[in-house]
């Protein structure tokens, strides 16, 4: 793994805290890119954020713009990190709080203001700075906790779940808004979340961690329709995932695999083999169709067991002969009947084949 000049590079990264361990983790994030690392309770998001800034200490290497800190103490790594719950001083105003920051760089008075008004430009909170953190939202808060943070000029910066204390209403700003100052302050970002929306709404690259490993790092939409196991695949959200078998390989991107009595020809992972596999059908890859002579269930004919308005769409969940179903239907007037037939269709690109 070659050292890019700019931006951040991390490389086998490993420690162990008591039974926990991480393992060899590399990545690079280029500046002004959002790496969203997401996994399980326990899979050490946190531990790798610590690691990066140097609260943890650990084996392997942090390059930051090419420069090795990582015997670097965390103060001097020039990383800025904004955690779950922002740690404010209740007795001083925003603008102090946000000045704190900048305590330890001994910035000339003049430049120091200029720096804590862009921040606090930057932030959208301009007109909050003489109050105290106590008449703060939970998402104002939050922007204060950016502002003390980006003031500093990190070269990379570290988010531990920001978002999940605020209310969902002003995340889409808050997170626009961490967006536009990674992308302008030319930034490389780690953003560790536990939301899937978020998560695909704020990456350029989505990392997946379990055990103390990253197991897939991949572009939103890649890793999504096409992980590499069923553990990406189900932690990403993915709903119908089934056993099936690889009886052909048209060509080295598709697999024909059969599942009950049916066969469909699907895009896979290059080096799958024949024999038995994993398929990954996404709600919104299955269209329904009324099947009302149908009396059994057999093939692609199954029977609707829920139907309900979701949102933006209607969900529905059908029995198969290969097992429960769910599917996406966008234009809807109103739920599927339960109890009615229907003929399901494979929009067979929007499925994908992964090793069993
Ligand atoms: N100082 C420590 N000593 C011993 N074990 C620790 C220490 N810090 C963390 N751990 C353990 O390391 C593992 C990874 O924790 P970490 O907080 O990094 O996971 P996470 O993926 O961020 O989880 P969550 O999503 O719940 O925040 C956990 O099992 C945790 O109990």
């Amino acid at each position: 793994m070659s050292i890019s000049p700019y931006g951040l590079t991390v490389r086998d990264l490993s420690l162990t805290l008591g039974e926990f361990s991480l393992h060899g983790v590399s990545f690079h994030v280029a500046p002004g890119e959002i790496l969203v690392v997401v996994g399980p309770s326990g899979s050490g998001k946190s531990t790798l954020l610590h690691a990066i800034s140097g609260l943890n200490r650990s084996e392997g290497s942090v390059f930051i713009d090419a420069v090795d800190v990582s015997g670097v103490p965390p103060e001097q790594r020039e990383t800025g990190m904004v955690f779950q719950n922002p740690v404010l001083f209740p007795k001083l105003s925003v603008r102090e709080n946000i000045g704190y920051g900048l305590d330890d760089v001994r910035q000339r008075d003049a430049k120091r203001s200029d720096l804590i008004d862009i921040a606090m430009a930057n932030m959208n909170i301009s007109a909050l700075a003489g109050n105290q953190p106590s008449t703060l939202s939970g998402g104002q808060s939050q922007r204060v906790a950016l502002a003390q943070t980006l003031v500093r000029r990190p070269k990379v910066l570290l988010l531990d779940e920001p978002l999940s204390h605020v209310e969902v209403s002003l995340r889409r700003d808050i997170r626009r808004d961490v967006k536009e100052q990674v992308m302008r302050g030319r930034l490389a970002a780690v953003y560790v979340t536990h939301d899937l929306e978020e998560a695909f709404l704020i990456a350029d690259r989505v990392a997946v961690m379990r055990n103390g490993r990253i197991v897939q790092i991949d572009a939103p939409m890649s890793i999504y329709r096409r992980p590499r196991s069923r553990f990406v695949a189900e932690l990403l959200g993915q709903e119908n995932i089934l056993a099936a078998m690889v009886i052909a390989r048209p060509d080295q991107d598709h697999a024909t695999v059969r599942v009950g009595r049916n066969e469909a020809t699907i895009p896979c992972e290059r080096g799958l083999r024949i024999g038995p596999a994993t398929l990954a059908l996404p709600p919104e890859s299955l269209t329904l169709e009324s099947a009302p002579d149908a009396s059994e269930i057999v093939g692609s004919v199954g029977q609707v067991i829920g139907s309900a308005f979701a949102g933006s769409k209607t969900q529905t969940e059908i029995e198969m002969e290969i097992g429960t179903l769910v599917a996406h239907e966008w234009d809807r007037e109103a739920p599927r009947t339960i109890g009615a037939r229907v003929r399901l269709d494979l929009r067979a690109e929007r499925g994908w084949v992964m090793e069993r």
